[in-house]
């Protein structure tokens, strides 16, 4: 059965990292942008990853960030993958990425309006170099707004692998992995605003009903015999 990869992001306390490792997230992500009411410095994240037993990946999310800082913040936390959120092109990524040696997720903010008018097919072509695009709702302040985007209005399909964000929520969550895993070559899931308490404070009850959603939607897919394309797996479709 597909397992639908799961990151719980904006963390900023001990319990809540734990509470995502214990729910059974696959990433978690620290938010690296000041402005944001989730921001915690990269000293304060290495200190919570290093709470993360082995195969779940540190995630540091930059908007508009300048190299040495990103240096910096990757020194801090071996192993995390980035994400960049802001205006940062396909130049800037690629340089970051040569620089640490590491992945990167880019998100898309999509319009909430007019979805339509965002070219994923060109945007995400524009970051082949890219692990995944994060569909993400285009929101004031970047991110983490609790917002969705209106999923129908998405390309069909997207040369990419793909993570659902965006106003996820343990409600939604079944429905939006249904509708958008045939898009892109494997579909992975994001969420901040829906599993907590106040911005910043995770509620463990809400990120193991998130979990549960996942998996809800896993086993759905699994019972509609949902065969992943070949792309998604490396292997030959059956
Ligand atoms: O979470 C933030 O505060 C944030 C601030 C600035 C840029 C990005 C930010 N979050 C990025 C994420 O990956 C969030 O998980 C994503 O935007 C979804 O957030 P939500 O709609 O609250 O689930």
């Amino acid at each position: 059965m597909i397992r639908t990869r799961i990151k719980i992001c904006g963390l900023t306390r001990e319990q809540d990292v734990d509470a995502a490792v214990a729910a059974g997230a696959d990433a978690v992500g620290f938010v690296m942008y000041p402005k944001s009411p989730r921001y915690v410095a990269p000293e304060r994240a290495a200190v919570l990853a290093r709470r993360l037993p082995p195969f779940v990946t540190p995630v540091l999310l930059f908007v508009n960030e300048e190299l040495s800082k990103i240096v910096a913040a990757c020194a801090a936390v071996p192993g995390a993958t980035m994400q960049f959120h802001g205006e940062e092109t396909p130049a800037d990524c690629i340089a970051s990425a040569a620089r640490v040696q590491r992945p990167f997720l880019r998100a898309a903010r999509i319009p909430l309006d007019s979805p339509t008018d965002f070219d994923l097919v060109e945007f995400a072509s524009s970051f082949k170099a890219a692990q995944a695009i994060l569909l993400d709702a285009h929101v004031e302040g970047y991110g983490g707004g609790g917002k969705t985007f209106n999923w129908s209005r998405l390309p069909p399909s997207v040369n990419s692998h793909l993570v659902l964000s965006g106003g996820l929520t343990p409600a939604n969550v079944t429905d939006g992995i249904l509708q958008l895993r045939p898009r892109g070559l494997s579909l992975a899931v994001d969420v901040s605003s829906g599993v907590e308490s106040s911005k910043g404070i995770k509620d463990a009850d809400k990120i193991h009903q998130f979990v549960d959603a996942v998996r809800a939607a896993d086993r759905q897919l699994a019972e509609n015999n949902h065969v992943p394309s070949s792309s998604s797996t490396g292997l030959p479709a059956t």
